[in-house]
């Protein structure tokens, strides 16, 4: 069974090169939502996250909210292992599928086969489950003779698209997502939402990372609310018409 378990957890992530000292230090550090320390002279520290405890377990989908800067990526890059904590713990059990920083795993120089071929081996399939995905994932995108061009000649648009139908090609137990997707054309926007939500019901755990309450409200059971990277509240919805099953929750 899927879970996620944070406890404690710590996230510092030094910038280095910055001016610490000045006006424009103090300043910055009351506009954002992180906190700003200095590190060192020529080092900066941002908390990002601050001592977040969260137990997520299987049927859970908890929608993440805050201000901007509250921490809500940094808490999603956390429990994907982008990022290690610098104080606690973070266990992650099941196969996770992010949806954060789209298309950062594509090589714009190879053809949109080729990048389903990468992108297929770096999400941990073999070459025989990518070969039998392949024309479901083609045909998703709808990217036709496109496909053996390479990916710099894409528009955005047609980019979201390889990655929506790559990204959401692959059965994942835990899907973490920052804001729900809108790619493409209204056409696309529609197909794909149908397939975004079809891919949720069959995950075990999702984590949605939201500036919108409505969006949240409709797709999870849980919001966890954030402010200058620590847990505010933790609020449990009524049950979802997805028959989400319920589980045991601890709150932060
Ligand atoms: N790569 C990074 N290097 C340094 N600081 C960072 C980095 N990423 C985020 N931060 C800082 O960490 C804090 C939390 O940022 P985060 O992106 O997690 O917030 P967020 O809630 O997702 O914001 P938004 O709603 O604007 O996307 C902010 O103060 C931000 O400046």
């Amino acid at each position: 069974m899927p879970s996620i378990s944070i406890a404690n957890c710590d996230l510092q992530l030094p910038i280095y090169g910055t001016i610490n000292r000045s006006f424009k230090g103090a300043v910055l550090s009351s506009a954002t939502g992180g906190r700003i320390a200095s590190a060192s002279r020529n080092v900066t520290v941002v908390q990002a996250l601050k001592d977040i405890s969260l137990e997520i377990r299987s049927g859970d989908r908890v929608g993440l909210m805050g201000h901007n800067g509250s921490g809500k990526t940094s808490l999603l890059r956390l429990m994907s292992g982008i990022y290690e904590p610098t104080a606690g713990r973070v266990h992650v059990e099941g196969k996770v599928s992010s949806f954060i920083n789209l298309g950062l795993g594509l090589d714009h120089e190879a053809t949109g086969y080729e990048n389903i071929l990468l992108c297929g081996l770096m999400f941990g399939l073999r070459h025989g489950e990518i070969r039998s995905l392949t024309p479901s994932i083609a045909e998703f995108s709808g990217l036709a003779d496109f496909l053996d061009m390479p990916v710099r000649t894409y528009s955005s648009g047609m980019l979201m698209r390889l990655v929506f139908s790559i990204v959401t090609s692959v059965h994942a137990e835990i899907l973490l997502m920052d804001e729900w997707l809108s790619v493409g054309d209204a056409d696309f926007v529609a197909h794909a939402e149908s397939r975004l939500n079809s891919l949720v019901d069959a995950a075990g755990i999702l984590v949605l990372a939201s500036h919108s309450e409505e969006t949240i409200r409709a797709h999870c059971n849980m919001i966890v609310r954030l402010e200058h990277g620590e847990i505010v509240s933790v609020e449990r919805l009524p049950a979802l018409d997805t028959a989400v099953p319920e589980s045991p929750q601890q709150t932060a």
